[in-house]
């Protein structure tokens, strides 16, 4: 892969860009596996970031991230609207259009968004639209007006993807379970890992998956979630050990309601920025079974992405 352009923007201090020359996984994905949780960044010339964004990234092209796609063994992407480019959905659509339909999108969108503007989003591959709880990334969007936009997408038979911390869970059930449509959890709800396994804060999410039927969760970003490592670098084949009984319990309760994504090209990340194939090499510590493998990486993203091809299979 080429390195890293940033455009006439400058990127946020500090700021990791995508590693370059990921690994070849040793893990073998199954045939159609789909990276269900990935973000498109610009690039910044043609796509501008938004004004009220909270980071500036490094551009992130749809030509590379569908290098990495072929690179890993992904057949399919869902590329999730990324807050640095607020409501503005080209980067997306555009990457949408350009797969041959082999991505679909993830929406930002306004209240005062059309039905013809929906329309059009859904005729690009759009399938959802995001909520996004976590501070740092978004200024508060009243509940009300985020209620009405879900009730008018779940006409379309999109769903609701929700990305929020783990302590504020409880303050968000409410919301959460008034959501109207299938509702989809932003890596596990950011579970604090360093807590244990079956204290209140995880026993809550899950929980709120049990009592509701319609939740999923992607297992996704252990390079987030870590606290202790190792990190996936340097050929490390048993990369994030205190994620793994987190995201393993979720896939083995849930088996049929989970997803998972590289979240490339990992933004805001500020310990480290993994190598792609290693963390391609996480899915079987987490999902250790042929059957629970395909069902992760190609029955539940096709079902909620894809239903036209999967029905009556
Ligand atoms: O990539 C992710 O899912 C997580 C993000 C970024 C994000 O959600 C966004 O910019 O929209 C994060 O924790 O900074």
């Amino acid at each position: 892969m080429s390195k890293p352009t940033t455009g006439d923007f400058t990127k946020t201090a500090g700021w990791l860009d995508w590693y370059t020359s990921p690994s070849t996984p040793k893990f073998r994905l199954p045939a159609g596996a789909v990276d269900a949780h990935c973000h498109v960044f610009g690039p910044g010339a043609e796509f501008p970031y938004a004004p009220e964004r909270k980071y500036t990234p490094c551009d992130a092209s749809k030509h590379e991230l569908y290098a990495l796609r072929d690179h890993l063994g992904f057949a399919r992407n869902v590329i999730v609207q990324a807050t640095c480019h607020g409501a503005d959905n080209r980067a997306m659509v555009d990457a949408c259009l350009s797969s041959g339909g082999k991505a679909r999108g993830v929406a930002t969108v306004k209240r005062s968004v059309t039905d013809e503007e929906l329309q059009a989003l859904h005729a690009a591959g759009v399938r959802g639209v995001r909520f996004n709880f976590v501070k740092r990334l978004v200024d508060f969007t009243p509940k009300d007006e985020l209620l009405e936009i879900a009730e008018r997408i779940a006409r379309l038979g999109w769903h609701v993807v929700i990305y929020f911390e783990a302590v504020d869970l409880p303050e968000l059930w409410d919301f959460f379970t008034a959501l109207p449509t299938t509702v989809v959890v932003d890596h596990m709800g950011r579970p604090d890992v360093s807590k244990p396994i079956d204290g209140p804060e995880f026993e809550l999410f899950l929980k709120f998956m049990r009592e509701h039927p319609n939740v999923w969760s992607k297992v996704s970003c252990p390079e987030r979630l870590s606290v202790t490592g190792p990190k996936a670098l340097g050929g490390e084949q048993a990369a994030y050990q205190d994620v793994v009984p987190f995201a393993r319990r979720v896939v083995e309760e849930f088996p049929d309601r989970v997803l998972w994504g590289t979240d490339w090209p990992h933004p805001n990340l500020k310990d480290h920025m993994p190598d792609d194939g290693l963390l391609v090499d996480f899915i079987p510590h987490i999902a250790p079974t042929p059957e629970l493998q395909q069902k992760l990486l190609v029955d539940n993203p096709m079902r909620l992405y894809w239903p036209e091809e999967t029905q009556g299979a």
